[in-house]
Formats: structure tokens, sequence, C-alpha cells
């Protein structure tokens, strides 16, 4: 039996006319006749949009959205709106395309551990083929042979706990970088410290030499392909906002070729900087690794050197593997390396500043379990539990992914009595999950004792908390990225006293959100520090 639905035509027209116009407002459409054009057209598609078949389910699907509502700068949170008053699971249209958003732990499982092998796919997207080498990465690879095969890669080659052991020495020494840089910058000037700039440099530099063999490569300068590392993060960070917009073209293709927001145009000139710059460091792997196999020497140093030699041995796999493909696993270990963990550290310093007991508390395990003559080792985390509790807080209320990155349909299913068709795309909404009142108490409050002697996890096992994901696409890089942010944050609590700047009062601190693939501060965290550990730990060198 099929249902049939009609969303108040007559209003909906009329708003949704307005809502699809609005955001066609660009540069590009200067053009009266084209704007008149696409009008008529648009004005077509939404009538027949407007009679929407509904799959047979306990109660009408409600069928709410349309591109502009959830394409505001903050989806996430108009979405979440929207999930209390229409229920957890959402079925809309973007465009064309069918959407469902998943606003409840239980819908979660669903689709990440019941129907997992259903659901593992990815939508086709701009994003996926202008930034990352035509789906040539993992993130964005649909699911079949070559997701499968790049997967297996990362998880037996380059995620093992034996090579991340390997590159213990790297963290180490980063970030012992890091915290003398902290006390030189915020100690010496008295000034307030930008958070932020410190754990990109620290993150990128850790992912640098782990992934390239060096953080040379940052040097700036006039050559080909060099840039600064400040160059290199403002890369990334367009990187993140690309492949987190709601471009138009991805869900009416009929308007992708008008590049209505202007997005396909900076992708494609995205892609031409990194493609720059991945050119310049495999011309350099390729040199060092000549001289290297002439002196008998056949080892691969980092993370490039390892792919290259999958694809000069095209023996060693079964998928073809080329160098665009080695270029969008690079970009995607880099990318989903930096910001993320480095996003994760500075809202939880947000936080601890807001609450200055909490840093307190925090600070009292360290001393208890550490003592004042030593930095936290990465070995020492498990003994933290207070620490522990402050991170999954964190990514509780600040999921650097506040929608897992979109799953797809690979054929018909039944979800939760909902009948779901191949082709549609789910998107998870972890920052409504953790914000959910049957789950949580106080869940707008940061209280990280709700986490204490619970058995909870942040590794795909508790659906009330998905920092990573769940499942087949979970994020392979979970285990790396911990560490990096618990290590990380262990030390810049252990090695220095916080405070807001002189005038700043906890409640004045803003946690307004910028919305992108990682979703960040709006304003950077400011605060100023003063050294708690004895000055001699700042200067001996590291091992
Ligand atoms: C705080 C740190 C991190 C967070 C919060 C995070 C979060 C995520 C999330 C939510 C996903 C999508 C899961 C899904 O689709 O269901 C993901 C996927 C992914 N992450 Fe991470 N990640 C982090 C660190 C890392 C690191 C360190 C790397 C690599 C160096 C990495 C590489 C990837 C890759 C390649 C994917 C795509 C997996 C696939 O589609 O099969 N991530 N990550």
């Amino acid at each position: 039996m099929e249902y049939y639905y009609y969303y108040s035509p007559l209003s909906s027209l009329i708003s949704s006319c307005s809502n699809i116009i609005t955001p066609l407002i660009s540069p590009y459409l200067l053009s009266i006749p084209i704007l008149a054009l696409i009008i008529i057209i648009t004005t077509t598609n939404i009538i027949n949009n407007l009679k929407l078949k509904l799959p047979p389910g306990p109660k009408p699907w409600p069928i709410i959205g349309n591109l502009h509502q959830i394409s505001r700068h903050l989806p996430h949170q108009s979405l979440h709106k929207l999930s209390q008053t229409h229920g957890p699971l959402m079925l809309l249209h973007f465009g064309s395309s069918p959407v469902i958003i998943a606003s409840s732990s239980l819908a979660a499982k669903h689709f990440l551990k019941t129907h997992d092998h259903i659901f593992a796919s990815r939508p086709q997207t701009a994003a996926g083929k202008y930034t990352t080498y035509n789906y040539s990465n993992i993130t964005w690879a649909p699911y079949g042979p070559y997701w499968r095969q790049g997967r297996k890669i990362y998880l037996t080659h380059l995620f093992t706990p034996k090579r991340l052991q390997s590159f213990h020495h790297i963290r180490v020494q980063e970030r012992h970088a890091f915290l003398c840089r902290l006390l030189e910058e915020g100690n010496t000037n008295s000034k307030p410290v930008v958070v932020r700039q410190h754990l990109c440099r620290f993150t990128l530099s850790v992912i640098s030499r782990i992934v390239l063999g060096s953080r040379e490569y940052f040097g700036g300068g006039g050559e080909e392909g060099v840039v600064g590392e400040e160059e290199f993060q403002e890369m990334l960070d367009e990187l993140f906002e690309l492949n987190g917009v709601v471009n138009v073209g991805d869900w009416i293709p009929w308007l992708g070729f008008l590049d209505l927001q202007g997005y396909v145009k900076r992708m494609k000139a995205l892609s031409k900087r990194f493609d720059g710059f991945f050119e310049h460091v495999f011309r350099e792997h390729r040199e060092r690794r000549r001289r290297r196999r002439n002196d008998g020497d056949c080892v691969s140093e980092d993370m490039v050197d390892f792919l290259l030699d999958l694809v000069d041995d095209p023996n060693s796999l079964d998928v073809n593997f080329t160098y665009d493909g080695v270029k969008g696993f690079t970009q995607d270990l880099i990318a989903g390396g930096t910001d993320t963990s480095a996003t994760t550290v500075e809202w939880a310093m947000s936080e601890l500043l807001k609450q200055p007991h909490l840093i307190a508390k925090a600070s009292e395990e360290l001393d208890r379990v550490i003592g004042r003559e030593r930095w936290v080792e990465e070995s020492d985390i498990p003994n933290l539990p207070y620490l522990d509790a402050i991170i999954k807080e964190t990514m509780r209320l600040h999921p650097v992914a506040v929608f897992l990155a979109p799953h797809l349909a690979l054929q018909d299913c039944k979800v939760q009595s909902y009948n779901i068709k191949k082709g549609t795309a789910v998107f998870i909404n972890t920052w409504s999950i953790g914000r959910d009142p049957s789950i949580w108490d106080s869940p707008e409050e940061f209280i990280p004792e709700r986490f204490i002697g619970k058995e909870i996890d942040v590794r795909g096992q508790s659906f009330e908390l998905l920092p990573f994901g769940s499942g087949r696409r979970m994020c392979p890089g979970y285990s790396l990225g911990l560490k990096m942010i618990a290590s990380s944050l262990a030390n810049l609590l252990h090695g220095f006293n916080w405070r807001l700047p002189q005038g700043v009062k906890p409640q004045d601190v803003d946690m307004e959100e910028v919305y992108g693939l990682a979703t960040v501060r709006k304003f950077p965290i400011v605060a100023l520090l003063e050294p708690r550990l004895p000055l001699h730990l700042f200067t001996t060198t590291t091992h």
C-alpha cells in the first residue's frame, strides 16, 4: 500500500520558492534572464516534490525539509530543534534526494550496527569528486573493493599498535616543543595566548612527521609546491569547510552546472593547491627512495613511503592503486589527524576555563598520580579517570563531527518499521544525541563526573556517544586521535595554571560554533598561563 502526504502545499510553495532562491543570490547570478529561468524550473520542481510518496510505517513520516531550511549556518542545531517536534527519524527531501536525519542513539544503532552493511556507502558529492581526487581517498570512497582494500591498508599497516608505537618519540618531542612554545609566549609576554594556534601547530607537526616524514615541507619560500605552515593550515580549514557545506548541486543535480554558491570553483582551486604540495612531497620522496635503494636500504620510513611502495609494486594489491590514491590517502591522514584533535582540546579548555573548580579537580588528580617532577606520558593516561571523563564530556557536548560523515543506503531496507529506499543518504546527528534529555541529566551542562564509574566508551560500542562513529565506516585513526588529545590536554593542565584574561568572566566566554566537517569555535579561546611545573622541565630535551 502506498501513502501520500501533502505538506501544506501553498505555504510550502511560497516559502520554498523564497528559500531556494535566497541562496542563489550570489555574484554569479546578476543576470536577470537566468534568474527568471531558474525560478520557473525551481517552481516546477517544487510542485513535483509536493506530492511525496510515503513509505508504510506506524505513522506518517514527518516530511519537513527543503534545502534551505537545513543549509542555514548551523544545520545540526536547526535539525535538532526539528527532531524535537518530529521525532528522532526524519525524512527530508534535499531537492530530489531523500535524506534521513537520525537523532537518537537507538536510530544510530540501527544504521551503524544492525544494518551497517547496507548503510556503509557515501553519497557522491562535489567535495568527494573535486577535493579528494575523484573519491580516491577513504573518507569519500563508495563502499566496494577499493574502499575495502584502503581500509585494510589503514588498519593492518598504518594504524597497528606497533606502527603507532614506532612514532611515539615523534609525539613526545613535538608535545614538548609545543609546551615550551606556550611557556615562551604566555609567560614571557604575560599576554593571553590563542590556545588553538599552538594546538594546530602541535597536531600538524606530529601528523606531518608521521605521514610525510618531516615538517620541513611547511618551510614556505618560493619553490613550487612549498607552502608555509599558516598557509597549509588555511588550506586544511578550507578543506574542512568545503567538505561540510550543503552544496545545492549535490542535491539538485540539474542545478549543479551553475555552481550557484561558488563552492565547486573553490574546491577546484583548493585541489590545485593541494596537488602542487603533494607533487613536491612525492618528488622529494622518490629522490630519497632512489638514493636509499642505491645504498641497498629498502625500509619505508613514513606513511607516504609505504603508500608509494604499494604503487610501485602493483602485484602487492588486488585493486588498482595509483598516485591519485596516494594523494587521497595522504590528504585523509593529514586532514583527519590535525584539526580534529586540536578542536577537541580547544573545546575542552573552553569548558574548563568557564568552571575553574574542574581544573582544580583535574590538577589534584595529576599531582596525586604523576607528581610535580615530570610530564604526563601516554602510558599514564589509563590511570587518570577524571581526565578521561573530561574528554568524554567534551566529545558529548562538542563532537567534532556534529553529523557523522554521510552514509548511503546500498539497497532498500526496513528500519524501525520504516521502508528506506536504496540511495537514501543518512545523517547521524551526534550533536543531538549528546543533548538527548532521555539519556543525559542536565544535558546542556558540562559535568565530567557523569562519566565516572560508567561503562560508556567512545570507541563505537556506546551508541549514546559516537565521536568517531561506529561500524564499518568508523574512524580508523581514533586511537592516534585519542593519544594526541589525552596527552596534550593532560600536559596543558599539568604544566600550567590557567585563567581567563583580565576582566573576562566565565559567563562571557562565547561558545558559538561554526559548522563544518569539523565544528569549531567561532571565537578562538584565549587565556593567561603561568608554569605549574619546575622550569627545568620546560628546557630539558626529551628522548
Ligand atoms: C579527535 C580525533 C578524531 C575524530 C573526532 C574523528 C572523527 C571521525 C568521524 C566521526 C568519522 C566518520 C565516521 C562515520 O562515517 O561513521 C571519521 C572517519 C575517518 N577518520 Fe577520523 N577522527 C579523528 C581522528 C582521525 C585521525 C587521527 C585520522 C588519521 C590520521 C582519521 C582518519 C579518518 C578517516 C580516513 C575516516 C574515513 C573512514 C571511512 O570512511 O571508512 N581520523 N573520523
